[in-house]
C-alpha cells in the first residue's frame, strides 16, 4: 500500500505574461520506507511538486487544475486549513535548500527549536522542551547539543545550520521527509556528511524520503529509486541501479552522459543540445521532442504514457522506447524523423 499517491497532478502559474503549465500530469506512488530521488534540470518543477504535497505553492498565482494527492489515504487537495496545519510537519516534514533563509538570525537555536516543538505539542513544559530539543539535535549528530541551544545561527557553520533544520523537520515525527536540494548550498565535504546523515535517519527512523536534487550523484548516494523529471512531467522512474546501468529515456541518457566519469578519463562529458522549454508555450506531445535524438512524428502529437520498460518497476515515458519494445502492441504510426 502506498503512503503517497499522486495521480495526474496538473498545476499552472498565472502571471502577467501568461499561464505557465508547470506540472503536466504527474503520476507517482511512494511506499512506506522508500527513499525516492527526484532529479531534473533547473525549472523542471521539482520544488513546485514538493511544495504541492504540503500545499505551500502561493495561490494565486499557483492553481491546481487537475489530479489528486493522497497521503495515507487522506485527500491533501481537499483539506481545510486546520487539517493542513495538522498535517504539515507531523505527517510530512520538509527541509529546504538554504538554511540561512529558514533560521531567524535574532533568536537562539534553543528558542527556534522550542517554537517548532510547541507548534506540535502546545502543552510541553520548559524542561521538556529543552530535553526534546537536545535529543533532536543529538539525533542529527550535533555535538554539544546542550550548549548549542544558547547559540545564534550566525555562530554555526552551514552544515550545522542544515542539521538544525533537519532536526526541526523531525520534531513532529513525520512519516515522510521531503528534502529539497538540502546540500546545494554546502561545500562538497559537508555535503557528503549531510547526505550520510539523511541516509542514516531514513534507516534508523524508518522514514520515507523524497530527496530532490539537480545532481544525480547526490540522489544516487542516498536513494534506491530515482524519478527523472523533464519540464513538468516524469519521464523515467526506476530502481537506481537500473537507471545508472540501463537508462531508457533519451533525456536520462543525456543527463548521465553529461557527468564526468573519473574511472574513464577518456570519456568526454556531453551536454544535451537545446534548452529547457518556456512553460508558457510548452512543446506539444512529448515536451522533450524538440531536443530528442530519437524524435518521431508521433512525439510532437501525443504525450507518451509512463509504461513499464524492461522490468515492472522501471517505467519510461517515451514513444521511441515503447516502439522498440513491442511495435505491434503499441501500434504507433510514427517513423523515425
Ligand atoms: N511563485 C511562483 N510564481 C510563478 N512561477 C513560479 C513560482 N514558483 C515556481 N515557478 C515556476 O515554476 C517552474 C518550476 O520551478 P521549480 O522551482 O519547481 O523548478 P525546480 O525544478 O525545482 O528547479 P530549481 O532546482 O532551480 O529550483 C519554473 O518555471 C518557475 O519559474
Amino acid at each position: 500500500m502506498s503512503l503517497l499517491e499522486i495521480r495526474d497532478l496538473r498545476l499552472v502559474f498565472d502571471g502577467f505574461e501568461g499561464r505557465a503549465h508547470v506540472l503536466d500530469g504527474i503520476d507517482l506512488s511512494v511506499a512506506t520506507g522508500e527513499a525516492v530521488g527526484i532529479v531534473g534540470e533547473t525549472g523542471c518543477g521539482k520544488s513546485v511538486l514538493a511544495r504541492s504535497l504540503l500545499r505551500l505553492n502561493p495561490s494565486p498565482p499557483a492553481r491546481v487544475t487537475g489530479g489528486a494527492i493522497r497521503f495515507d489515504g487522506a485527500d491533501i487537495l481537499g483539506m481545510d486549513q486546520a487539517a493542513l496545519r495538522r498535517m504539515r510537519g507531523r505527517d510530512i516534514g520538509m527541509v529546504f535548500q538554504d538554511p540561512v533563509t529558514y533560521l531567524n538570525p535574532v533568536f537562539t537555536i534553543g528558542q527556534q527549536m522550542a517554537e517548532v516543538l510547541r507548534a506540535h505539542e502546545p502543552g510541553l513544559s520548559r524542561r521538556a522542551l529543552r530535553a526534546r530539543s537536545v535529543a533532536l539535535l543529538e539525533s542529527v549528530r550535533l555535538a554539544e547539543a546542550e550548549a548549542l541551544l544558547s547559540r545564534y545561527p550566525h555562530e554555526l557553520s552551514g552544515g550545522m545550520r542544515q542539521r538544525v533544520l533537519i532536526a526541526q523537520a523531525l520534531a513532529g515525527n513525520p512519516r515522510l521527509l521531503i528534502a529539497d536540494e538540502p546540500t546545494t548550498a554546502l561545500d562538497v565535504t559537508i555535503q557528503r556528511q549531510v547526505l550520510a546523515l539523511i541516509a542514516d535517519l531514513v534507516r534508523r527512523l524508518g522514514l520515507t524520503l523524497m530527496l530532490i536534487s539537480h545532481d544525480l550523484g547526490v540522489i544516487g548516494a542516498v536513494c534506491r529509486r530515482i524519478v527523472v523529471m523533464y519540464s513538468g512531467a516524469i519521464v523515467e522512474d526506476a530502481p537506481a541501479e537500473a537507471l545508472f546501468r540501463a537508462p531508457q529515456h533519451p533525456y536520462t541518457r543525456g543527463l548521465l552522459a553529461a557527468i564526468p566519469d573519473l574511472n574513464r578519463p577518456e570519456h568526454m562529458p556531453t551536454s544535451i543540445p537545446g534548452s529547457i522549454p518556456d512553460l508558457r508555450h510548452p512543446p506539444s506531445g512529448c515536451r522533450f521532442h524538440p531536443r530528442c535524438p530519437l524524435a518521431m512524428p508521433v512525439c510532437a502529437r501525443e504525450k507518451p504514457p509512463l509504461i513499464p520498460a524492461d522490468a515492472a518497476q522501471h517505467l519510461v515515458a517515451c514513444h521511441a522506447v515503447a516502439q522498440s519494445m513491442a511495435p505491434a502492441e503499441f501500434g504507433l504510426s510514427g517513423t523515425p524523423a
